[in-house]
């Protein structure tokens, strides 16, 4: 309940971003169509689906990046966009400190650069050679150059790659602490069916059109998920858990109580005792599931894919001040990290 009520009072906020009947087509195949769904300020919405469902293509058409060959989509004007891609296409022969990344996507001042790495836990890489970082720091840096111009819409396209369990759910806590610091919308795709964020408010499932979309427990019990991707038993798991200790990204640990030490401590807890989280048979952690529920806000219902068209103007151009890039904005080379 009290759920539903934080949940609707971040859906007050402004709308940043609507997208209605949208659909983007390419060689006679439509990609992604039919997609309905809007991003308020601080509401976290999660895009999930299996490979090739039309998530990266919905997010690049929210933020601009695509434009819809039907439908509409509509941003606030001058809405200021930060965009992970899932994939950066970067020559990994070639030196590149992780100062020049973040001022690859535009000019960013010492202080606003320093203060993104450091909100990201990562100020001591600042002049790191980026392929030399880990998984977990170099998905820091991606989300500290998103953070840094103070965007209104965080756009997210598989933040958690390339990092282990525990460096995800670290990650998602970032994620949640620059929601509840900025109050900025995020738009999260995840293609790991099992693990969404217990803080979003809309899970929308994809498969080329909107499946189905609710709450994480209300789509993880709908009929049209469970069509699309088996009975899942234990159904997504969502980041909800209490650590008794932080590992900090220099590798040290912070206790409940404050102090800061090299290792953990022997009795502290960990994540295979002692925590309210375990794995499944899928290998998945299955975290204590967040308490949400279907509201009149977020109803689960389906769609059959054959949506009508809707006619409108389609609004192709990014907010004056957006940061947003496709992929390969600033390429070198075909090389993807963490391929
Ligand atoms: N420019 C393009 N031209 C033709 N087909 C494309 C283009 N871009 C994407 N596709 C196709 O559109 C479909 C949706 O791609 P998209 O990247 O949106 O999927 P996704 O849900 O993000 O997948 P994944 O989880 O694998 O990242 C895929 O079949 C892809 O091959």
């Amino acid at each position: 309940m009290l759920m539903q009520t934080a949940v609707s009072e971040r859906q007050k906020g402004d709308e940043l971003v609507t997208l209605v009947g949208a659909g983007i087509r390419r060689n006679s195949r439509w990609l992604v169509r039919g997609v309905d769904l809007s991003i308020h300020r601080g509401e976290i919405v999660t895009l999930i689906g299996p490979n090739g469902a039309g998530k990266s293509t919905t997010a690049k058409m929210a933020i601009g990046v695509l434009r819809a060959d039907e439908g509409k989509v509509n941003r606030k004007p001058g809405l200021k966009i930060g965009y992970v891609p899932q994939k950066l296409a970067i020559d990994w022969t070639m030196p590149l400190s992780v100062r020049r990344l973040m001022r690859l996507t535009g000019k960013l001042d010492d202080g606003a650069l320093m203060a993104a790495l450091t909100d990201v836990g990562i100020p001591h890489l600042v002049d790191a050679e980026v392929r030399h970082l880990s998984g977990g720091e170099f998905q820091r840096a991606l989300l500290a150059r998103a953070i840094a111009r103070n965007p209104d819409l965080l756009v997210l396209d598989e933040p958690v790659q390339g990092v282990d369990f525990a460096g995800e759910s670290a990650l998602y806590e970032l994620i949640r602490t620059i929601r509840n610091k900025t109050g900025c919308g995020i738009l999260l795709i995840s293609h790991d069916l099992h693990m969404v964020m217990a803080d979003t408010d809309t899970v929308i499932c994809l498969n080329g059109h909107v499946c189905c979309r609710g709450t994480p427990e209300a789509v993880s019990r709908s009929d049209d998920y469970r069509r699309l991707f088996g009975n899942v038993g234990a159904g997504l798991a969502v980041y909800s858990h209490h650590h008794d200790h932080t590992h900090l990204p220099d590798g040290r640990v912070q206790h409940k109580d404050g102090s800061v030490t090299d290792h953990c401590h022997p009795d502290d807890g960990h994540h295979h005792d002692g925590h309210d989280h375990k794995h499944d048979h899928y290998g998945h952690h299955d975290h204590s599931h967040a308490h949400v529920e279907e509201t009149s806000n977020n109803p689960v219902h389906a769609h059959d894919g054959n949506h009508t068209s809707h006619q409108g103007h389609v609004d192709g151009e990014i907010g004056k001040n957006s940061h947003a890039h496709d992929d390969h904005a600033h390429a070198v080379g075909e090389g993807h990290r963490h391929a």
